[in-house]
């Protein structure tokens, strides 16, 4: 089956969380439609960019890209942004039943509300290690009354200006800013754009919910007033069901949970999300399970549920490790790897700017897409010296960082195809005494194997070998805790260069981010529509059709 699908992106005026607000949307939504497709199918989406004076590229996060790595929607990797009025056609297919998300991967433009849902069933005749009698679809996200424009202009200026918690949560673009003391021209409460979601049950019945974070910033816990959630699922891939109270999910995670409605049909229940790991100062997000025969729209007269505390650090841990593949789908991981890099991560200052690192290298992106750069030998448009593999182990992680002399660099890793490589992201402190933060890392065209999380500086004499080997989890997005590290291995088998970053969107702006080459050699040539900035100018104005009389 092929779906065929054309979105305008435009900029519109939202009342998202009541308080107006420009977001960019497709179609006229934030969130965008969701996608919903079977295990096989074909996705073409053509993308009108309609913006007026803004670039747009969208990534399809969790979609592994294997045969159209020219459609991950990277700026600066996998293409150039598409300009104001040109259409680009993004084709693949989605290969595996799964929750994904798809937003855009141009600078902060996410951020702005250009985000949804990509949801896989099973092929026909295909089923799922669990049932479920109906489903519902969950964004989450956190909503900022500034535009992506004077965020990076702040996090790149000096001195550095933070852009501090977001002013709402959104569950399906909907929040509650307080509009008190505001002009209803500007925060308007009883705008319909910003009634509470609503999701409907019919007692007794079971129900998978498909929950995505697309947060700029914010790690979350979501939960459901009175209902136990039962994890089957995560990016894509087949959770060992545990039943739990709340759900940790941090930016560029899916996961699927099922819940049974077998409370009180007497009302309604409140679900909530929070700010956890960072200090709130954003409200708790709110929608509504309704249970038939109430109606939706009725808040319960209950105090919802207030969530866990910021800074219950243990539990959040305690949830990441228990996250293992369901018995019938271990993909056992194998047994060995090729090469194990080492990454640091870092707040450093680099020309009196605040930036991020990993190994003392702040990555900027060149201005001709890498996989195009890679396909032509264009050795001058990045920095051809590898990316370093490991950091001074003498490096004290609870300390405030004292490496100031971070380097800028468009460096690369360059892998052996189809080799094992193991990724150990390493956590410290940050140039603020006694604190280290949750960085989500979000790898491009490949799943991991997540075979571990632990605490303090990881050794891997030691902690090598309490790696996971029997039943790990695959995933695509994984938190790295506080203090702490997480091992990763994953096979270098899908041909080209692929990005692997913080999803938090500053933590990317600054540099949070490491690129994986492999076997780019056996990737098709570049599209023309992938093409348009930096060297790639040159290889446009070659062709025929594009030279003027
Ligand atoms: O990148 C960041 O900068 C601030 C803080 O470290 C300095 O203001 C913060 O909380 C981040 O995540």
């Amino acid at each position: 089956v092929v779906h065929n699908l054309t979105w305008e992106i435009s900029y519109q005026y939202k009342y998202l969380d009541c308080y107006k607000k420009l977001s960019v949307a497709i179609n006229g939504m934030t969130p965008g439609p969701e996608i919903s497709a079977a295990e096989g199918d074909t996705i073409i989406v053509n993308v009108i960019n309609n913006l007026l004076m803004e670039n747009v590229a969208i990534h399809w996060h969790g979609i592994r890209q294997i045969g159209s790595q020219w459609s991950d929607g990277t700026d600066g990797v996998t293409q150039c942004a598409t300009m104001p009025g040109d259409t680009f056609t993004y084709q693949f297919v989605v290969d595996k039943a799964g929750t994904y998300m798809y937003h855009s991967h141009y600078g902060m433009q996410r951020e702005a509300g250009l985000y949804g849902m990509i949801k896989v069933s099973p092929r026909a005749g295909e089923s799922e290690p669990f049932t479920y009698d109906g489903e519902h679809s969950i964004v989450l996200s956190d909503w900022y009354h500034s535009s992506p424009y004077e965020q990076a202009t702040n996090l790149t200026s000096i001195p550095y200006q933070w852009i501090g918690e977001p002013q709402s949560l959104l569950i399906n673009g909907r929040g509650k800013y307080d509009c008190a003391n505001l002009d209803a021209t500007v925060c308007n409460a009883t705008n319909p754009e910003c009634l509470r979601s609503n999701f409907t049950v019919s007692p007794g019945l079971t129900y998978r919910l498909r929950i995505a974070s697309l947060t700029s910033l914010s790690a979350l816990s979501f939960q459901i007033e009175g209902h136990n959630m039962t994890v089957v699922e995560a990016d894509g891939n087949y959770v060992a069901p545990f039943a739990t109270q709340n759900l940790y999910i941090y930016s560029g995670e899916t996961y699927s949970v099922l819940i049974t409605a077998n409370q009180s049909s007497s009302r309604n229940y409140w679900i909530t999300t929070n700010v956890v790991s960072r200090k709130p100062a954003t409200p708790v997000g709110s929608a509504i399970l309704n249970y038939i025969p109430n109606h939706s729209g009725d808040d319960p007269s209950t105090i919802p549920p207030p969530g866990p505390l910021w800074n219950d650090t243990e539990s959040r841990k305690a949830q990441s490790a228990s996250i293992k593949a369901e018995k019938d789908h271990i993909q056992s991981p194998p047994s060995t790897s090729d090469k194990t890099i080492l990454l640091l991560n870092t707040q450093n200052t680099f020309q009196g700017r605040t930036v991020w690192s990993l190994n003392n290298v702040s990555h900027s992106l060149p201005d001709t897409p890498y996989l195009i750069a890679l396909k032509k030998n264009w050795t001058d448009v990045f920095d051809q010296a590898p990316a370093p593999e490991s950091y001074d182990q003498g490096y004290d992680i609870y300390s405030v960082a004292n490496n100031t002399n971070a380097i800028s660099s468009t460096s690369i890793y360059r892998l052996t195809f189809n080799s094992t490589v193991d990724v150990i992201l390493q956590n410290a402190n940050t140039m603020t005494k006694n604190d280290s933060e949750t960085h989500p890392w979000h790898l491009h065209g490949h799943d991991f194997w997540v075979l571990g999380y632990g605490d303090d500086k990881f050794n891997l004499s030691t902690d090598g070998q309490k790696f996971n080997l029997v039943n790990p989890i695959m995933k695509n997005t994984v938190p790295l805790h506080p203090y702490g590290w997480t091992a990763l291995r994953f096979r270098a088998d899908n041909p080209g260069v692929w990005i692997f970053h913080c999803h938090i969107e500053p933590h990317f702006l600054l540099g949070m981010t490491v690129l994986f080459e492999s076997g780019s050699e056996m990737v098709a040539d570049p599209p023309q529509q992938n093409m348009g900035c930096g060297k790639t100018k040159s290889l446009i104005m070659q062709q025929p059709s594009s030279v003027s009389p």
